[in-house]
């Protein structure tokens, strides 16, 4: 188990893989830690450099005083990649995670080759939408969004089985309130689509196609700002492809990195 501080934020992270392998950096999503990339990684190719960390206030991060920003966030990953030694790397983000990504190719382009955007937006949800999540929460809890929030991120084939979904549940409910809370903050606060549309690197945006948190439509609509960027439909998956259809979105990846 690893960690370490950068500017006053300790992050939880596993770096595996030869330290001269080509690096594929993973950045999750609200109310999610690392080990939601778990199923996915037995479908990515063998020879890679892997890095994959819990973003603060997630996970076994620490929770910095708020408020936060995306900014915050990409700097914080920013550090965690120098530290590390890797640059140059394709960074896979899913939901927050995705702007965290676009977030870091625009202000550190040396860290970035290349974009695999997962059920994302440049600009995600609205101030309303946001803030009247986040009084529910603060009024009740995670547990208060459980129901609604797995219906976002998985089809109700996946959530007839209990003991599938029972550890995303957990997970979810499990994560330090004030760590959901000034993430919400931050993706609420976030518009990227400007920024975005001047990225100039190769990409590949991938929408599950019952996803209710981040709509295909908005991932189409990403992927039109970056010239050149492809998008791709997950059939049977909803936010969260890396759990529900591990194995599609392994050969999305695979195929995406043969190109570069
Ligand atoms: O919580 C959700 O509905 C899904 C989500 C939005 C941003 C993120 O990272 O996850």
């Amino acid at each position: 188990m690893d960690a370490i501080t950068i500017g006053g934020v300790t992050l939880h992270y596993e770096d595996s893989g030869a330290p001269d392998a080509p690096a594929l950096v993973f950045s999750n999503s609200l109310g999610t830690d690392f080990r939601v990339w778990d199923p996915l990684l037995p479908h990515l190719p063998a020879g890679l450099r892997r890095l994959r960390y819990d973003k603060r206030g997630h996970g076994l991060s620490t929770l910095p005083a708020g408020p936060w920003t995306i900014a915050d966030h990409a700097a914080d990953l920013a550090g965690l990649m120098d530290a590390r030694g890797i640059a140059n790397a394709v960074i896979c983000g899913l939901s927050v995670g995705g702007l965290i990504a676009q977030e870091l190719a625009a202000s550190r382009p040396d860290l970035v080759r290349a974009l695999i955007l997962c059920d994302t937006g440049a600009k995600i949800g609205n101030e309303a939408m946001w803030n009247e999540r986040m009084e529910v929460i603060r009024a009740g809890g995670l547990a208060s969004i459980l129901e609604g929030n797995m219906a976002r991120w998985f089809t109700a084939a996946f959530r007839a089985d209990h003991d599938r979904l029972a550890p995303w549940s957990m997970m979810l409910v499990r994560t330090p309130v004030e760590g959901y809370l000034r993430t919400a903050e931050a993706i609420r606060d976030a518009d990227l689509r400007e920024q975005t549309a001047g990225l100039r690197l190769p990409c590949l945006a991938l929408g599950g196609e019952d996803d209710g948190s981040t709509p295909p439509d908005l991932v189409r609509a990403l992927a039109a700002l970056i010239p050149g960027a492809r998008f791709e439909l997950i059939a049977g998956a909803g936010h969260i492809p890396c759990v529900e259809q591990p194995e599609a979105l392994g050969r999305l990846i695979t195929g995406f990195l043969a190109e570069l």
